[in-house]
């Protein structure tokens, strides 16, 4: 039912040139799934996640997001509705704490207007607390405690990711593009970062959009698994299905090693 996706991509298409990146692409990423895109080196997965987070805008075609056309948006406008991109932590917020870099991410913060702060400096104290106290949540959601007053330049890679998925949790995201997290991180905080994917899902009712390279944890998280090859959508099914298309497995995944079956 279409009212159930919440991002819906309707033949897309996006040139770079005279290379088609994204050809007359078409899928839905339902609300409450954590949806995979795999597809081998230049399918245009990149592609179509900065067609849907908007930075970059389509030739033809729509993205819906929540049923309403957000063609063209910028980010910031597609933020302020609840869509999210994880972004690696910027360089000048690496010489804050991991607790102050999620509470510079609330929008709209009172604090942030002078007049504001100058009218009503009780308001923006209320609010202040409100965003610590939210912030101090997402550090306990993510057992990111010890850590929280550690500046974030010397996290972990794989600390640096879980902080990256809190700041997302700071403001009222319906829908979160992951974009490769398991990339610099080591088996224990992976599968840290991949529990707390899980529940932000089953416990918070995040939708997932996930481009991963790293099969094992497609294979863990998403379902369904959306395949894309030269700028199209060519198959889409749970893992356990994909994993068993040989032509797949051999055509854009090279040995079928690499997708082992787990059951
Ligand atoms: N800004 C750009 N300018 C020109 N060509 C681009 C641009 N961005 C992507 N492309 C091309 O579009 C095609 C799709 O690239 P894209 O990065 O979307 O693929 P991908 O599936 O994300 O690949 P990878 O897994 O290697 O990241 C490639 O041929 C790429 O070279």
């Amino acid at each position: 039912m279409s009212f159930d996706a919440v991002i819906d991509v309707k033949n897309v298409s996006k040139r770079f040139g005279g290379l088609v990146a994204v050809d007359d692409c078409s899928l839905r990423v339902e609300r409450g799934s954590i949806t995979g895109l795999i597809g081998p080196n230049g399918a245009g997965k990149s592609t179509l996640f900065n067609l849907v987070a908007g930075n970059i805008v389509p030739d033809s075609g729509q993205i819906l997001f929540n049923g309403a056309d957000v063609t063209g948006l910028s980010p910031h406008r597609l933020f302020g509705r609840g869509m999210l991109r994880t972004f690696q932590i910027a360089h000048e917020f690496s010489n804050m704490t991991a607790l102050e870099n999620l509470m510079m991410v609330p929008a709209d913060q009172p604090g942030e207007s002078l007049l504001t702060t100058w009218l009503k400096p009780g308001a923006v104290r209320a609010a202040d607390a409100q965003v610590r106290r939210r912030a101090l949540d997402v550090i306990d959601f993510l057992k990111l405690g010890h850590v929280k007053d550690e500046l974030a330049g010397n996290l972990s890679g794989g600390q640096k990711k879980l902080l990256e998925l809190g700041r997302t949790m700071m403001v009222d995201a319906k829908a979160v593009l992951l974009d490769e997290v398991a990339a610099g991180v080591n088996k224990t905080l992976l599968n840290d970062l991949a529990a707390n994917i899980e529940r932000m899902n089953t416990e918070l009712g995040y939708t997932f959009f996930v481009i991963e390279h790293d099969m094992d944890l497609i294979g863990r998280l998403c379902d369904p698994v959306i395949v894309m090859a030269q700028g199209r959508v060519i198959a889409e099914g749970p893992m356990s299905e994909i994993r068993q298309n040989p032509e797949i497995v051999e055509a854009y995944f090279g040995s079928p090693v690499t997708v082992e079956a787990t059951s």
